[in-house]
């Protein structure tokens, strides 16, 4: 059995297939000590083209390969979707169909006119029962090859004599489920970890590392690490320029670290008071006059959410017990304020500052997170980015989702009750396509990180960031935790399980057993 046209996979430069003309693969193989693929090409036709490509090949077209073996490795998977297998209603394609195959740019750059159409080669592949074999020489069915304009190499439809077949209904055959799981893959599997670990290296700030010690697998290569959040239809935030800055403070006043004195700082307007120090019956009634009649709470005690260099614990930049304790939003000073580049209010708008790992956990939660280095408690860890959408998206791609899509989504409803924003106007961040490395922090009932609300434009109250800090100090290699269910109070676990529980694995002494309830 030999197909129409062999692919040469040696010698001069290897030729690429195009991925946004990739269905999918299908199946695996080793052929002449090479890790080959079995191409299925997009196309309308209900006998779509297959073709065999080399790992070289296939360079660009990691992801597929990955969605690929991620199937395979599920045991059970006869790794094509019943979806994807065209209906029995529709009719056969390869009746009466006789192609008359002309020399493609492919052939002709490969000197390979002679071998089509020819006598010579062998039958077509018509039946199930002689699909390829792992030493069959099959390399094209239901299409022949063909390159585009810029050299990729692609297959197109083509059905009739001489042309090997290959019908997709009952797909795979047992045989080449047999051959697809002896037949290695361990080419694929570096260059897909080489790959990712390439996308990581062009992530801004410190770097961030990737350990697996207990199998092959990558994180999935679809994931895109974004430096900002991207905002889907529906979304809308407030121009950067139009954002109020503080206007009495300067990089000059007091101890020349920006904004000095809280009563004057303007961008501390909505934050929270310290109600500890309003000590007279005055201030305690002006107060609630303020509170009751919406007016600014500005000229009451505040405090900075970070501390400065001088003071008595020298952390400079992490968190004051003020916030820290809480979950009391911050507000950071932005581009349009007088206080300058270095203030002190100033800290997660400068990003990541922390060298990263990301790692397989070796349980069954999957991938985790750590710090590379010693963290202070209070200290920044990373921002949580992703896609923004609405909250109708939102319970879209929920219900799409399953239950696992919910450790994804995080609404931005911090401001919801004292802004009276009503639910449809909540604007929601998924990170689960797209996004940082905070992505893979996993929950923990006694986490060591907390995620914190942080504005830098007060009077923008539907976008704001999500940011993690360190709520205890945390050893370099500890795995980075938060909780997902991060309530003023934490409920206490259930013995029976909710409905649509994920079993909590976080192994804390006072664990609540469920990941939602
Ligand atoms: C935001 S992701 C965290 C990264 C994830 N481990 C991964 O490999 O991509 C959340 C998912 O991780 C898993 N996970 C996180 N914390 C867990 C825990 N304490 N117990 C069990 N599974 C957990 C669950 O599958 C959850 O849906």
């Amino acid at each position: 059995m030999s197909s129409m046209v062999v692919i040469p996979t040696t010698g001069g430069a290897t030729q690429r297939v195009r991925v946004d003309k990739v269905h999918s693969i299908v199946s695996n193989r080793v052929k002449d000590r090479e890790e080959q693929f079995l191409v299925r090409w997009k196309s309308d036709s209900i006998t779509p083209p297959f073709s065999w490509h080399s790992i070289r090949e296939l360079a660009r077209c990691l992801e597929v390969m990955q969605d690929y073996i991620t199937i395979r490795e599920k045991p059970g998977n006869n790794l094509i979707s019943s979806a994807s297998v065209p209906s029995k209603k529709r009719k056969s394609p390869n009746i009466g169909l006789e192609n008359e195959r002309r020399a493609s740019p492919y052939d002709r750059r490969h000197g390979l006119e002679s071998r089509t159409p020819s006598a010579t080669r062998s039958r077509t592949i018509s039946s199930l029962s002689t699909a390829p074999t792992s030493d069959a020489t099959a390399n094209v069915y239901n299409g022949v090859m063909d390159t585009d304009e810029n050299g990729f190499i692609f297959c197109r439809s083509a059905h009739g004599q001489g042309i090997a077949f290959l019908d997709v209904q009952g797909f795979q055959t047992d045989e080449m489920l047999r051959v697809a799981r002896i037949s290695k893959i361990e080419t694929a599997n570096i260059l897909i970890r080489a790959e990712y670990i390439r996308r990581l290296s062009k992530v801004a700030g410190k770097k961030i590392h990737l350990v697996n010690v207990y199998d092959y697998t990558t994180p999935s290569l679809r994931f895109q690490y974004i430096p900002e959040y991207i905002l889907r239809e529906g979304v809308f935030r407030a121009d950067l320029d139009t954002q109020e800055g503080c206007q009495q403070c300067s990089p000059r006043m007091g101890r020349n670290i920006g904004c000095e004195y809280t009563k004057k700082c303007g961008c501390l307007e909505y934050a929270a008071v310290d109600t500890n120090r309003i000590t007279t019956e005055e201030m305690k009634h002006k107060y609630e006059h303020a509170l009751a009649t919406g007016g600014s709470t500005l000229g009451f005690p505040k405090k900075f959410p970070y501390f400065t260099d001088g003071t008595k614990r020298q952390r400079t930049g992490t968190l004051v017990p003020f916030y820290l304790d809480s979950r009391r939003p911050i507000y950071e000073c932005n581009d349009n304020c007088r206080c300058g580049p270095y203030c002190r209010n100033k800290n997660v708008q400068f990003g990541r500052q922390v060298e990263l790992e990301i790692f397989k956990t070796g349980s069954s939660r999957g991938w985790g997170l750590r710090c590379k280095e010693d963290l202070f408690m209070g200290q920044f860890v990373d921002t949580y980015r992703g896609e923004v959408i609405t909250d109708a998206e939102a319970t879209r791609r929920e219900q799409a989702g399953g239950q696992l899509k919910a450790s994804y989504l995080y609404s931005l409803d911090k401001h919801q009750e004292s802004e009276g924003l009503a639910q449809e106007d909540i604007y929601v961040v998924d990170g689960e396509f797209m996004g940082g490395p905070s992505k893979f922090m996993n929950h923990s009932c006694a986490p060591n990180c907390r995620q914190y609300t942080v504005s830098y434009n007060k009077h923008d109250n539907r976008i704001y960031d999500l940011a993690f800090f360190a709520i205890r100090d945390i050893t370099a290699g500890e795995e980075l935790t938060f909780d997902y269910l991060d309530k003023e109070e934490a409920p206490e676990g259930e013995e029976e399980a909710p409905e649509g529980a994920v079993p909590c694995l976080c192994g804390a002494e006072k664990c609540r057993k469920w990941l939602w309830q």
